[in-house]
C-alpha cells in the first residue's frame, strides 16, 4: 500500500458522502441560512456537511485534530435548526455498502452530531496529525447555484499530504470550456460534478464525483502555457474577496486578452489543475484579513501535484503550520510552474506602484 492510501480513501468517501447532503440542501427550498458574526452566510448544508465528514475522520483516526470552519453553538441554542440538520445527517448514506462501513457509518445522534461539529475546533499548528475542512467553500456560490466545493486536506507536521476537492457543479470532463457561473443556475445537469484529489509526491487526479465514480482516477496535469498572452485567469466572484483591479491590472500586463473567469470557491484551484483554466490570483483586497487554512491546503497541493506553483503575492510558499490562518502569507498566486516567476514579478510590479 502507498503512503496515505487510506486516508485517501477516507477523505473522497468522505467528501463524496457530503456532497450528497450539500446536493440536497440546495434542491430543497429552504436551505436554512443564517449570517455569523463577520455577516457570512452559513447553511444547514455547511454544518450537516462538517458532520458527516468529521464523523468519518474520527471513526477512521480517532487520534487526529480538526480544524474545521464550522461551530455548533448557535444550534445548541436553537432547536429547529439543529433538528433540521439531523434529519438531513441521518438520511445520508452513501449508496454502495461497504463505502458506507468504510467511513464509520452513520452519525449516532443529536448530541454525537454536535460533538462532531465542534470537534472542528484545533488550533492548528505545526507539530501532529490535522485535517483542515471546509465543508461548503463559497457557500455564496453554493446559495446561487453557483461553484462551490466540500474541501478537505491532511497536514501533517504542518505540511499538506493528502487533499480532497469535491465540486458538484463543475462538469466531469476535464477539457470542458472554463466557464463564469456568476448568476446563473450551473446545478444538477445530469453528469456535473468532479472529485479532484492529491497525496504529496504521487501526482494529482480527477473523477467523476457521483456513486461508481471513485474507481475512475485519471491523472490530471496543468496545461504548458506557451504563450502567456492566451492564458486564462480565474478570481473570485466576491469583489470583497481580492482586488479585481489589481488582477485586471496584472493581467494587461501580462498582455492577456482573454475576460477572467469568476468562479467562487477552491474550485479555482481544480479547474486550473486540469487545465481548464491557467492562473488564479488572489490579492488581498484589506491589510488586515488572513487567509483561512480550509480555503486554500487542498487546492494548494492539488495545483502542486499537477506541476504548478502555488505563493503568496510576495513569492512565499502558503505556510500551514501557523494555526487556523495563513498568518505568514498575503494573496495567492497560482500558476504552471514554469511561467509562475513571470506572473509573480508582475504581481510584485503592480502591487509596488500602489
Ligand atoms: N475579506 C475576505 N477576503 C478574502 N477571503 C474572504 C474574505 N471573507 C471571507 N473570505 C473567504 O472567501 C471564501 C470564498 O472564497 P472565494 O474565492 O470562493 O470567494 S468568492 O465567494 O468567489 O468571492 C469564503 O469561504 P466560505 O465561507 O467557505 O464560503 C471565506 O472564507
Ligand atoms: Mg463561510
Ligand atoms: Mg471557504
Ligand atoms: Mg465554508
Amino acid at each position: 500500500m502507498s503512503t496515505y492510501s487510506r486516508e485517501l480513501e477516507v477523505a473522497e468517501l468522505a467528501v463524496q458522502r457530503a456532497a450528497i447532503l450539500t446536493k440536497k440542501v440546495f434542491h430543497e427550498k429552504a436551505k436554512g441560512t443564517v449570517s455569523k458574526d463577520d455577516k457570512s452566510p452559513v447553511t444547514i448544508g455547511d454544518f450537516g456537511a462538517q458532520a458527516l465528514i468529521i464523523q468519518a475522520i474520527k471513526k477512521n483516526f480517532p487520534g487526529d485534530e480538526v480544524v474545521g470552519e464550522e461551530e455548533a453553538s448557535t444550534l445548541r441554542d436553537n432547536h429547529k435548526l439543529r433538528d433540521e440538520i439531523w434529519a438531513l445527517v441521518k438520511g445520508t448514506k452513501l449508496t454502495d455498502a461497504d463505502s458506507e462501513k468504510l467511513l464509520g457509518g452513520p452519525v449516532e445522534s443529536v448530541d454525537a452530531m454536535l460533538n462532531a461539529i465542534d470537534a472542528g475546533n484545533s488550533a492548528g499548528g505545526s507539530k501532529g496529525r490535522i485535517w483542515a475542512l471546509d465543508p461548503i467553500d463559497g457557500t455564496k456560490g453554493f446559495l446561487r447555484g453557483g461553484q462551490y466545493a466540500v474541501c478537505l486536506a491532511l497536514m501533517v507536521d504542518g505540511e499538506v499530504k493528502v487533499g480532497a476537492l469535491g465540486c458538484p457543479n463543475l462538469p466531469v470532463d476535464d477539457s470542458a470550456p472554463l466557464t463564469a457561473d456568476s448568476g446563473m443556475d450551473q446545478t444538477d445537469a445530469e453528469g456535473k460534478g468532479v472529485l479532484f484529489s492529491a497525496v504529496f509526491g504521487q501526482g494529482a487526479t480527477s473523477r467523476p464525483l457521483t456513486a461508481g465514480g471513485l474507481a475512475q482516477s485519471k491523472p490530471i496535469h496543468m496545461k504548458p502555457v506557451n504563450d502567456i498572452t492566451q492564458a486564462t485567469f480565474c478570481e473570485s466572484v466576491e469583489a470583497g474577496h481580492s482586488s479585481h483591479g489589481d488582477q485586471a491590472a496584472i493581467a494587461a500586463k501580462l498582455q492577456i486578452t482573454k475576460p477572467s473567469v469568476r468562479m467562487d470557491s477552491q474550485s479555482k484551484y481544480g479547474s486550473i489543475a486540469r487545465g481548464a483554466g491557467d492562473i488564479y490570483l488572489r490579492l488581498p483586497v484589506s491589510a488586515t484579513y488572513q487567509e483561512k487554512i480550509w480555503d486554500h491546503a487542498a487546492g494548494d497541493l492539488i495545483v502542486r501535484e499537477a506541476g504548478g506553483q502555488v505563493t503568496d503575492t510576495l513569492g512565499r510558499r502558503l505556510d500551514f503550520s501557523k494555526g487556523r490562518t495563513l498568518a505568514e502569507n498575503k494573496g495567492v498566486v497560482a500558476a504552471p510552474s514554469a511561467v509562475h516567476s513571470i506572473v509573480l514579478d508582475v504581481v510584485k510590479e503592480v502591487l509596488s506602484k500602489k
